[in-house]
């Protein structure tokens, strides 16, 4: 069958255009291999026309991949400098992508996404884990309003969410998210995959 989906410019050349060089402040370390990518937007299982909720799209490469899946995405950006790439996004999936310009931390994912949202994000180290407690605990509305979470922490963070009882790492952050989820790490992804590369 042809492939129908946009064709679209490769990530580098996004980050060029758009003189997105990478701001520590912000955390932002973009992935840019679209086959990775994609199998990222694969985790949470079929997602055509499934309301979707990404934070921090950056240049938008996990934008990208969700959209080519088919779902519904808001995403919230807080640094302004990624909207004219995420614009033309906007235009290549007309009707399925709308961006929020602001601070996800200050952001009702709920009313935003809608019921039944799958939250996807390769999330900047600095506000992922108060995200992942909100969005675990029944701060925003009734739980689970969200279908799944697929989140990119650092390493360590994810240990402490799969932690089991008497391990080093378990603590707070295990205890939440196995109460209200069933989690997995699902994917380790090297340092080397991101841009620039994390120490
Ligand atoms: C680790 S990068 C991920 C970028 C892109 N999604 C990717 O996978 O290549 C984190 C992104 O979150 C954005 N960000 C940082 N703090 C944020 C906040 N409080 N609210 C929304 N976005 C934020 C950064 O500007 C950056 O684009």
């Amino acid at each position: 069958m042809a492939d129908t989906r946009p064709a679209l410019p490769p990530l580098r050349d996004v980050i060029a255009r758009h003189g997105l060089a990478a701001s520590k402040a912000l955390g932002q370390n973009f992935l840019l291999d679209e086959q990775l990518l994609d199998r990222i937007a694969a985790i949470p299982g079929p997602l055509r026309d499934a309301p979707a909720f990404e934070v921090g799209p950056g240049p938008g490469g996990l934008t990208r991949a969700i959209l080519r899946a088919g779902a519904k995405l808001v995403a919230v950006e807080r640094d302004r400098r990624c909207l004219p790439a995420l614009a033309e996004l906007e235009e290549a999936f007309p009707g399925q992508l709308r961006v929020i310009s602001g601070d996800a931390m200050a952001t009702d994912a709920h009313a935003e996404a809608g019921d039944g949202a799958h939250i996807i994000a390769n999330l900047p180290y600095n506000v992922g884990t108060p995200l992942l407690v909100g969005w675990l605990s029944a701060q925003w509305a009734p739980l689970p309003w969200w279908s799944s979470l697929t989140l990119m922490f650092q390493m360590e963070v994810a240990e402490r969410i799969v932690a089991k009882a008497g391990s080093d790492h378990y603590g707070r952050l295990a205890v939440l998210s196995q109460w209200r989820s069933d989690a997995k790490i699902a994917m380790k992804v090297h340092r080397s995959a991101f841009t620039p590369r994390p120490r």
